[in-house]
C-alpha cells in the first residue's frame, strides 16, 4: 500500500500562522525612476486604466501607444527629475507613503501589539497591491482592511484601488475577509489636520494672504454628470475647512488642476484662476491641495512650479504652497481614527 493511501498517517500540512488583521494603506503609485522606459511603463499602466480614461480601448489604445507614450514619458520624466529624492532613489510620493505607513504602524502597534499588521501598496507600479495582499495573507492576516488614501472618493482613484484589491483577493486560495475604507473628507480629525496646517503656514507669514486656493486634482466634467461624487466632496471639504477656520466665502476658493486631453474638466482650472486672482489685485495667495494625502509630482512640480509661474506671470507677488498633510502627527491621528472606526467588530 502506498503511503498516500495509509489512513493512519497524519496528512502533511503547511505551517499555520497565528491569525491577524491586516491594514493595507494604498496610494496611487509612482514610477520606479524618471528615465524614458520607467516612465513609459508607469504611464502605460496608469493611462490604460478604464476607471481613469474611459474611452473605448479600440480608439484610445492606438492614440496612447503611438502618440502619447512617445512624448509624455520624456516630458513627465523631466518633471519627476526636478523633484526626485536622489538620496533614496525614489519619488517623494514613495518616500512620504513609507513615512506615513511607519507612523501609522507605530501607533497601531501601541494600541494592538502584534494583532494588527500595517503595510502599504500602490495601485500602479510597485509595491503592487497583489504582492502585498499575498504577503499579508501568507503572514496569517485572515481579515484585511484596505484603505485607499484619498480623502474624497473618485472612480479614478478610490474605486480603481478597490478594484485592484478585489482582483488580488481572487488569487488567494484561503481568501481573507475584507473591508474597504470609504472617503473621509468630512471627518472632523481630517478637517482639523488641514486647518492646523493652514494656521501654521499663515502664522509663519509676515502678511496674511489675500485668499487661500484649495486646488484639487481634476477629473473630466463628464464623470460628475455620470454620477461621480468627487466634485461635491471637494466643494464640501473646502466649506468644512472654511467653517473650521471661521472664515468668510471671500477668503477661500475651490479650483481643479492637472487637466489632461481635450475634454472639459471640472472648473475653475487652478492655472487660470490664479492668473485671474493676480489680475484682480490679489497679489498674495496661498495654495493648499486637500485631495492629496502626500506631496507628489502634482503638488511639488505642478502647483509649486507651473501654477506659481502662471500667478507671477499675471502680476502676482507672493505665492505660498502649503504642503500636504504627509506624516504630520495630526494627519496620522486622523488616519488612525478612520482605521479604528472601520475595524469595529474585528479587533
Ligand atoms: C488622465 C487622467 C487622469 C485622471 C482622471 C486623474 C485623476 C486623479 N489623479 C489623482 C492623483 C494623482 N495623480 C498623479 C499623477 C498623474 N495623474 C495623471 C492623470 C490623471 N489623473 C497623470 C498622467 C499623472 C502622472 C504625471 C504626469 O505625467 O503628469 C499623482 C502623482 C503621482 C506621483 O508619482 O507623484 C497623484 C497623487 C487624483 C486624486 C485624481 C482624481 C481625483
Ligand atoms: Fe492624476
Ligand atoms: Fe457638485
Amino acid at each position: 500500500m502506498s503511503s498516500e493511501h495509509s489512513a493512519h498517517l497524519p496528512v502533511s500540512h503547511p505551517p499555520v500562522a497565528k491569525p491577524k488583521i491586516g491594514v493595507l494603506l494604498a496610494n496611487l503609485g509612482t514610477p520606479d525612476n524618471y528615465d524614458y522606459w520607467s516612465m513609459r511603463r508607469y504611464l502605460n499602466e496608469f493611462l490604460s486604466d478604464r476607471r481613469v480614461i474611459d474611452y473605448s480601448p479600440w480608439l484610445w489604445q492606438p492614440l496612447l501607444q503611438l502618440v502619447i507614450l512617445s512624448t509624455r514619458p520624456s516630458k513627465s520624466g523631466a518633471a519627476y527629475k526636478s523633484i526626485w529624492n536622489e538620496a533614496d532613489g525614489e519619488s517623494p510620493l514613495m518616500t512620504i507613503t513609507k513615512a506615513q505607513t511607519k507612523a501609522v504602524k507605530a501607533e497601531m502597534e501601541k494600541r494592538y501589539g502584534g494583532e494588527v499588521e500595517v503595510d502599504f501598496c500602490m495601485r500602479y507600479g510597485n509595491p503592487s497591491t497583489k504582492s502585498k495582499v499575498a504577503a499579508m495573507t501568507a503572514n496569517g492576516c485572515r481579515k484585511i482592511l484596505f484603505f485607499p488614501l484619498y480623502p474624497q472618493y473618485a472612480g479614478a482613484t478610490t474605486a480603481t484601488a478597490n478594484d485592484q484589491f478585489f482582483r488580488a483577493l481572487m488569487d488567494e486560495k484561503f481568501q481573507p475577509s475584507s473591508r474597504t475604507v470609504p472617503a473621509y473628507f468630512d471627518r472632523p480629525t481630517y478637517i482639523e489636520a488641514l486647518a492646523q496646517s493652514v494656521e501654521r503656514a499663515y502664522g509663519a507669514m509676515e502678511t496674511r494672504p489675500d485668499i487661500l486656493v484649495c486646488s484639487y486634482h481634476g477629473v473630466p466634467k463628464r464623470y460628475l454628470m455620470e454620477g461621480d461624487p468627487y466634485h461635491c466632496q471637494c466643494q464640501k471639504t473646502t466649506r468644512l475647512l472654511k467653517e473650521r477656520l471661521g472664515w468668510s466665502d471671500t477668503d477661500i476658493v475651490t479650483t481643479f488642476q492637472s487637466k489632461f486631453g481635450p475634454e472639459e474638466w471640472l472648473q475653475p482650472y487652478t492655472v487660470e484662476e490664479v492668473a485671474r486672482l493676480a489680475e484682480a489685485g490679489k497679489k498674495n495667495i496661498a495654495v493648499i491641495a486637500p485631495a492629496f494625502s502626500a506631496d507628489c509630482i502634482e503638488t511639488l512640480e505642478e502647483i509649486n512650479e507651473e501654477i506659481k509661474e502662471s500667478f507671477e506671470h499675471a502680476g502676482g507677488e507672493h505665492f505660498t504652497y502649503i504642503p500636504c498633510l504627509n506624516d504630520d502627527p495630526a494627519h496620522v491621528e486622523a488616519l488612525v481614527e478612520v482605521i479604528e472606526e472601520n475595524l469595529k467588530g474585528w479587533t
